[in-house]
């Protein structure tokens, strides 16, 4: 009876070691429109959604991915891009986070200009230098060779994601490309990235479960002496 005991305790001890998982906060940002609900939700659950309203303050979506036999579970926070939704609410996005998303959308110019002010956002919130960041130009399905004009060229934001240390997705949420990676776009000498909304997610996850240092805490005007054991702990979770 004793020896079935331990026995049950021990398989107890190994199956939620089996369960646990490393949860890393994800932060996606951009303007209003852009696509980060449909991104997001296309990224937690495999569809379009047919039907979405603007965000309110924020919505949460989770991902659990197996990378390399270890369980990531990313958790998204998909923020209002309207400012009248975002007011007081901010600096609570930023606390914590692992991973910050950019999107703007590659048919309205006007979202990849506004980038500039989403990333004096991080700025002013204290968003650490050693914060992977990503960059996500969506709606790649709606590129139209006719009216380049008023598209977002691919050359653009190759360079400012380079500028800013980030790494660079161009996507649809919406009708996924079949081919991911690099490709030639017809009859022009440009590299044109297309990439699966699957790239997106498994590059952050990648990205985040090599980080062995765990995100800085906001700095939000109270001192605390740093527990460098601490933080890197509370990333673990049973899945
Ligand atoms: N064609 C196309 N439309 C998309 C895509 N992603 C989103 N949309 C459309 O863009 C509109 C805005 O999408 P949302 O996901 O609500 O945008 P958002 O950035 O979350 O907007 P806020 O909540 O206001 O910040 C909706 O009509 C979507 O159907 C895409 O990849 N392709």
């Amino acid at each position: 009876m004793e020896s079935s005991l331990e026995f049950s305790s021990s398989l107890g001890s190994v199956s939620s070691l089996l369960t646990r998982c490393r949860t890393f906060k994800v932060l996606v940002i951009g303007d209003s429109g852009v696509g980060k609900t449909c991104l997001t939700h296309r990224l937690c659950a495999g569809d379009f959604p047919s039907r979405v309203e603007a965000t309110i303050g924020v919505d949460f979506r989770e991902r659990l991915l197996d990378i390399n036999g270890e369980r990531i579970k990313l958790q998204l926070w998909d923020t209002a891009g309207q400012e009248r939704f975002r007011k007081s609410m901010v600096h609570h996005y930023y606390r914590n986070v692992h991973a910050v998303l950019f999107v703007y959308d590659v048919s309205r110019p006007n979202s990849f200009s506004g980038l500039t002010a989403w990333i004096e956002e991080c700025r002013q919130n204290s968003l650490g230098q050693d914060i992977p960041r990503f960059l996500v130009g969506n709606k790649s399905d709606l590129r139209d060779p006719s009216w380049a004009d008023n598209q977002v060229s691919q050359e653009l934001p190759m360079t400012f994601a380079k500028s800013h240390g980030m790494m660079f997705f161009e996507t649809s949420a919406k009708n996924s490309p079949n081919n991911s990676g690099n490709s030639q776009r017809s009859g022009k000498e440009v590299p044109y990235q297309q990439d699966k909304v699957e790239d997106i997610v498994f590059a952050v996850a990648a990205k985040l479960r090599r980080q062995k240092k765990p995100a800085s805490p906001p700095m939000n005007g109270s001192f605390k002496i740093p527990n460098k054991r601490t933080p890197e702990k509370n990333m673990w979770t049973c899945c």
